[in-house]
C-alpha cells in the first residue's frame, strides 16, 4: 500500500469515526507492511494497539479494501513512532475497561475548572449511577461510591475498589466523576487508568517535563486510578505514582483507586504503597449473585426497548440467563445485545429456545466454574457457620469438620492446587488441606449423612 492509499484510508476514517476518536486512535498509528493479506502497523504502545485492534480494525480493513487494498487481518506492534500528535493531543486515549469491546465513542472529557490542560480519560457516558443496579453483592461499594461522589469533606482517603473482572468498578469510578461534574463543577476531576498514568509519566520523562507532570498532578481535586494493579513492578512508576498519592492526600483531596484484587495482594506492588493504598476505605465487589444478574438483565431490558421497541421477550428467558452466565456483567450484557440484535434481526420474539440456540457458544463458554469462596460460603450456610470461621483458627469439631468438607469439596470441583485451597483457607499449609481430604473421603464411605451431605452440596454448587 502507498502512502497515498494509506492517506485516502486515514481521510475516510476520520470521517467514519469523527475527528476525536481519529486523534486519538487512528493518528498515531504507522503503517508498516502488507505482506500475503495481513496489513501491519505499528502503534505507540500496547495499549493503543488493542484499543484499535478490537474497536476499530473491522473499519480499517473494509476502508483498505475499499481503496483497492484488500486485507483479511491487520496486525499491531509496538513502534518506536510516537506522533506528536498523540502528545499534542488534549484528548487522550480512553481506559480499555472503560468500554470494553462494545464501547461506544467516548463522551466528551468532562468540562471542570483547568480541564482543558489536564491529562485524563473520556468517561462512559453510560456509567453513571442512574445506570447502576444495586444488590448485595455490591452494595457497600456503591454506597461508599455514593458518599465520595457528594464531594464534601474526604472521609476516606483513598476510597480503594477492588474486585474480579467486569463487576463494575470502572462504572462506578465513572458515575462518581459523571456526579461531581455536574455537582461541583468547581472541582478538578481526573479519571485515568494506571497505564495511561505511567504513559503520561514516561512521556514527561522522555519529554523533560516531569516538573509539569508533577505540578499537573498535585493540582487536582479528585483523582480516579483505575487498575492500579498494572504499576506493580514498574519501579518508576510506582515511586512517581507514591509521590502524587502523599501530595494529595496532604492536601486533603480525594483519590479513587480501583484494582483487580487487595492491596496486599497485589504482587511487586511495594509494601510500602500497598499499606498507603489500605490507609482509607477498602471495599470489593463481590461476584454477582443469582438476584443482582437478573436485576441487572431487568434494567438493560428496559434500556433496549426504546431501540427495539415492540420485541417481546418471553418468561423465563431472563431468569434462564441470570442463571447461566455467572462470569461477570460484560458478558452478561453481551449477550443480551447480541439476543436482541438476533430477535429484531429475524422479526421473532425472544422465546427460551431462540435465546438457547442464539447464545450457545456463550452459554458453552460460562458453563459454571465453581470457585473456593463460594464452596465456603456454601458449606458455612448449610452447617450454619459463620463464614469468618471457615478461615479462622477454631478446631472445634463443629467447625473443623465442615471446614474439611470444604476443603474436600475444593479439591473435587475447582481446579486449585492443594497449597493455593490452604491459603484460601486462611493461609494454612497445603498438608493440612491434604489430611482434611483423606479424612473426609474415609468419613465418606462409613457415615451417611457426611455422604448425603457432599453430595447435596455438589449438587447446589453445580447447579
Ligand atoms: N451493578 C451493575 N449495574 C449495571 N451495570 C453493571 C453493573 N456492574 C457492572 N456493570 C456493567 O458491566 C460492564 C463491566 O463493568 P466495568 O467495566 O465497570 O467492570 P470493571 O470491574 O471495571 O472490570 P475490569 O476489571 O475489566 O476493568 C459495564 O458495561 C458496566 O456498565
Amino acid at each position: 500500500m502507498t502512502d497515498d492509499t494509506w492517506g485516502r484510508v486515514r481521510e475516510d476514517l476520520r470521517k467514519a469515526v469523527g475527528k476525536n476518536n481519529y486523534v486519538t486512535w487512528i493518528e498515531p498509528l504507522e503503517f508498516a507492511t502488507l505482506e500475503n493479506g495481513v496489513a501491519h502497523f505499528r502503534a505507540p504502545t500496547n495499549f493503543i494497539g488493542n484499543w484499535v485492534s478490537r474497536n476499530y480494525g473491522d473499519q480499517i480493513a473494509m476502508h483498505m479494501s475499499r481503496n483497492g487494498t484488500p486485507v483479511q487481518r491487520i496486525e499491531f506492534s509496538v513502534g518506536a513512532a510516537v506522533r506528536e500528535a498523540l502528545a499534542a493531543s488534549s484528548v487522550q486515549p480512553n481506559s480499555v475497561s472503560a468500554g470494553g469491546s462494545n464501547a461506544p465513542s467516548p463522551a466528551p472529557r468532562p468540562q471542570s475548572k483547568g480541564a482543558s490542560d489536564m491529562p485524563g480519560a473520556p468517561l462512559d457516558k453510560r456509567f453513571t449511577f442512574d445506570s447502576f443496579v444495586v444488590g448485595k453483592p455490591n452494595e457497600l461499594a456503591h454506597a461508599a461510591a455514593r458518599r465520595v461522589a457528594e464531594g464534601g469533606p474526604v472521609s476516606f482517603n483513598p476510597l480503594f475498589l477492588y474486585g474480579g473482572v467486569g463487576l463494575g468498578k470502572t462504572h462506578l469510578m465513572h458515575a462518581i466523576a459523571w456526579q461531581l461534574q455536574t455537582d461541583r463543577p468547581d472541582l478538578k476531576v481526573v479519571y485515568l487508568s494506571a497505564e495511561q498514568f505511567m504513559y503520561r509519566f514516561v512521556q514527561a520523562l522522555r519529554e523533560n517535563g516531569t516538573m509539569q507532570f508533577k505540578e499537573m498532578f498535585r493540582s487536582v481535586d479528585v483523582l480516579m486510578v483505575d487498575d492500579v494493579q498494572f504499576i506493580a513492578g514498574k519501579d518508576g512508576t510506582q515511586e512517581e505514582f507514591f509521590h502524587t498519592f502523599n501530595a494529595l492526600v496532604d492536601q486533603h483531596k480525594q483519590i479513587i483507586i480501583s484494582a483487580d484484587r487487595a492491596p496486599v495482594e497485589i504482587k511487586k506492588l511495594e509494601d510500602r504503597i500497598a499499606s498507603r493504598l489500605q490507609s482509607g476505605l477498602v471495599v470489593d465487589l463481590h461476584p454477582t449473585d443469582y438476584e443482582l444478574r437478573l436485576g441487572i438483565l431487568q434494567h438493560k431490558v428496559d434500556q433496549y426497548r426504546e431501540t427495539y421497541p415492540g420485541l417481546v421477550i418471553k418468561d423465563g428467558v431472563l431468569e434462564f440467563l441470570a442463571h447461566r452466565i455467572s462470569t461477570n456483567v460484560r458478558v452478561l450484557e453481551g449477550a443480551l445485545t447480541k439476543l436482541f440484535a438476533f430477535g429484531s434481526l429475524v422479526g421473532r420474539e425472544i422465546t427460551l429456545e431462540l435465546t438457547q440456540d442464539c447464545l450457545a457458544d456463550v452459554l458453552r463458554a460460562s458453563d459454571r466454574k465453581v470457585t473456593v469462596e463460594e464452596i465456603q460460603r456454601k458449606v458455612s450456610e448449610h452447617y450454619n457457620m459463620r463464614l469468618s470461621d471457615m478461615i479462622g483458627p477454631k478446631r472445634h469439631r463443629t467447625i473443623a469438620r465442615p471446614r474439611q468438607m470444604a476443603m474436600y469439596l475444593s479439591k473435587q470441583l475447582t481446579s486449585r492446587s492443594l497449597p493455593e485451597i490452604g491459603r484460601r483457607f486462611g493461609g494454612r499449609d497445603h498438608t493440612t488441606v491434604m489430611h482434611a481430604v483423606r479424612r473426609i473421603e474415609e468419613l465418606k464411605a462409613v457415615d451417611n449423612q457426611i455422604a448425603e451431605d457432599l453430595e447435596l452440596l455438589r449438587r447446589m454448587l453445580e447447579a
